[in-house]
């Protein structure tokens, strides 16, 4: 294993704590994520996962995704997962929050391959809760929890757009909390997606960094970018619109 600079082993000691992102570790033992991990393999077998490759000047997605879709007909128990986690995740936020109504986006399996990352964004949904299945090299998420100046009913706006890739830039990044998360079986990160700016780094080892990632919204929440960011986020044709998807183009 990499050991950590200490600056960043301070950074994740001192995560307990941070509004709008919540560590839980041991979520799941070693033995449950290894089961996981070996039912994965055995699905690999017999289904493609298909390779999502948007280069970005910084740092690209590059990612192999299950869908929700495909999880609920072929792998259950990740399915049972997703809804028993609910009262967990309600919880630990405090908010009244359900599985997501789009069945392809509420619950992933995100493989990671070695030179893999994936890009900064926020997400389209309000909670996120990211269960680490293994431990490899590189692959933390690096977010800036409740670091976003969102517009009032404009958030699919171009202009939100603009507001959003500004706080990218190292001058207001020193305005936010820096976090990095490392992989780990069982650790189970819960944040407010939609405002934590976040990305993974890239998977220096030689497997593949594997994890569950499963989204929560209120339940009146609508995303009118909905479409073009699924085909962005599932499909491995080549993704044709310049502009980035979670925003509009007009
Ligand atoms: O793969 C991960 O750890 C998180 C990916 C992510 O941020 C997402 O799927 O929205
Ligand atoms: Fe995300």
């Amino acid at each position: 294993m990499k050991l950590l600079s200490q600056k960043e082993a301070l950074v994740q000691s001192a995560l307990k704590n941070v509004p709008g992102l919540q560590l839980i570790e041991g979520f799941l033992s070693p033995e449950e994520c290894n089961a996981f991990i070996i039912s994965l393999e055995e699905y690999r077998k017999s289904y493609e996962i298909p390779l999502i490759y948007r280069p970005e000047r910084k740092r690209s997605l590059k990612y192999r995704v299950i869908n929700g879709e495909d999880i609920q007909k072929r792998l259950p128990t990740i399915q049972k997962l997703y809804e028993s986690i609910l009262p967990t995740v309600q919880g630990v936020t405090n908010q009244n929050i359900v599985p997501l109504k789009n069945r392809v986006v509420g619950v992933n399996i995100n493989f990671t391959p070695p030179g893999g990352a994936y890009r900064w964004h926020y997400d389209r949904n309000a909670v996120t809760a990211v269960l680490y299945l293994n431990e490899v090299d590189g692959g933390e998420i690096e977010a800036y929890p409740d670091y976003r100046f969102l517009l009032k009913g404009a958030r699919s706006s171009r202009l939100q757009g603009y507001v959003d890739r500004l706080l990218r830039f190292g001058i207001f990044l020193r305005l936010g909390r820096k976090c990095v998360i490392a992989p780990k079986s069982g650790r189970l990160v819960i944040m407010r997606g939609d405002r934590c700016l976040h990305s993974v780094r890239t998977v220096s080892s030689s497997r593949d960094r594997i994890c569950i990632v499963m989204s929560f919204d209120f339940a009146d929440a609508v995303f009118s970018q909905e479409l073009a960011l699924d085909s962005y986020l599932y499909s491995s044709q080549r993704y044709i619109a310049k502009s980035d998807p979670n925003y509009s183009s007009r």
